[in-house]
């Protein structure tokens, strides 16, 4: 039912201050506000339970004390929608659970492109570093290490290029080893707000010539853009990154919109990233390297409107495109012969979220969590 002429809603924000110096930007406070949407900073210096009170909360804060508040809220306001349930956030916490979502959505019967993700394995101790056996784990040099945790720290983003085992012993666990896999130096990053998806391109590490590997040392040791300082975020640092070469071919769009769709029932996520970069080896052979919760969606041209219609959208409880939810029948195909989106080896089947295992309808509160089923 329409909400009566008039009535305006609150969504709450609860963001680190950087992120609200990226996200909350006045031109996105105007666009919203037309559509009576107020955005109101939530202080985290205070209990939420005394703040609001809010229609919607939307938050990139983590922690045991920030889930307890958000707790208290849900109790204290049950229609409150909470975009996204702390849980499902957190699987994206550690880059074992974050990529596994990824292996379990299968495209069925395209034999044009495929996708998945690279062996990986996780390294839990040094000792277990240094019996480290590559081969046997169906991996080989060079490999990219990752900290296991991907909690948003600067910490969590600090790589390193590991062509030996002398780059292996300098490793601090728990580390993720994942093959490292040449794709051309393009990165292709796809943001997803709800069921809008996007794509854009950017400069990525450089191919690996496998015939040096013998003359480089043990390994290069690098951080990713999300934490240079704000100078080095600037604009013309994006410009640098964004890939404007027009002749790097996209993937095709409706393959990663399947791939979004896919990711967002199986996690039960609206707000996230996933970085694709295609395999040279094989060709249509995209990989899912990371996926990142509610990224930097300022980088996105008409990123004001795009939240905004998302935000009107859950407010209103309404789905653009109600086929989406339905999982029945086949559409939307990647390639000329139909394609499937399912979760499988879940024990799940069509119409269930894969990451709450609540029945799939539009935009639907589950009034368990305050979560919006999606
Ligand atoms: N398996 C891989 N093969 C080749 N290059 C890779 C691989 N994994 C990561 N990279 C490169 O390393 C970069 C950083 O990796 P990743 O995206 O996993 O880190 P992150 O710190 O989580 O990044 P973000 O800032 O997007 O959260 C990627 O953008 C890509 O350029
Ligand atoms: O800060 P930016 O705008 O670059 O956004 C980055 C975001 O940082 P922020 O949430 O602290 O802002 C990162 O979050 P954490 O992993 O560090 O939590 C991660 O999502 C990156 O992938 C985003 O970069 P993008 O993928 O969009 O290029
Ligand atoms: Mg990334
Ligand atoms: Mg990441």
């Amino acid at each position: 039912m329409e909400e009566p002429m008039g009535r305006r809603f609150a969504v709450g924000y609860a963001l680190a201050s950087k992120k609200q110096a990226s996200f909350i930007r006045i031109s996105l406070i105007n666009v919203a506000k037309e559509k009576n949407i107020d955005l109101i900073k939530i202080d985290l210096e205070k209990p939420l339970i005394e703040q609001g009170p809010f229609d919607l909360v939307l938050h990139k804060i983590y922690g045991a004390e920030w889930r307890q508040q958000l707790a208290e809220y849900s109790a204290k306001y049950p229609n409150v929608l909470i975009i996204d349930s702390l849980d499902a956030i957190e699987r994206l916490h550690n880059r074992i659970s974050m990529l596994q979502v990824v292996t379990e959505l299968n495209v069925v019967e395209c034999e044009t492109v495929s996708f998945g993700i690279p062996k990986q394995i996780a390294v839990y101790d040094s000792g277990a570093m240094e019996e480290m056996d590559l081969e046997s784990e169906g991996l080989k040099f060079p490999v990219i290490a990752k900290p296991l945790v991907a909690d948003g720290s600067a910490k969590s983003h600090k790589m390193s290029l590991v062509y030996n085992r002398d780059g292996l012993s300098k490793l601090k666990p728990p580390v993720v080893l994942q093959e490292f896999v040449n794709h051309g130096g393009v990165i292709f990053k796809v943001y997803v707000v709800g069921e809008y998806v996007k794509c854009v391109k950017r400069k990525s590490l450089p191919d690996v010539n496998e015939e040096n590997l013998g003359s480089l040392k043990g390994s290069l040791s690098f951080s990713q853009v999300s934490n240079l300082n704000n100078v080095e975020r600037s604009g013309a640092y994006y410009r640098m990154m964004d890939l404007d070469d027009g002749k790097t071919e996209m993937p095709p769009m409706n393959f990663l919109v399947d791939i979004a769709r896919g990711l967002r029932r199986a996690m039960g996520l609206h707000l996230f990233n996933f970085d694709v970069i295609r395999d040279t080896r094989i060709g249509n052979r995209y990989l899912v390297i990371d996926i990142n919760y509610f990224p930097g969606y300022a980088k996105m041209p008409g990123y004001e409107q795009v939240l905004t219609d998302f935000f009107w959208d859950v407010l209103h409880k309404k789905s653009n495109d109600k086929k989406d939810v339905n999982l029945d029948g086949l559409k939307q195909s990647s390639c000329e012969k139909e394609v499937r989106m399912l979760v499988n080896n879940t024990g799940y089947d069509e119409g269930h979220d894969g990451a709450s295992n609540l029945p799939i309808s539009p935009l639907k509160r589950d009034e368990k969590e305050n979560t919006i089923q999606v």
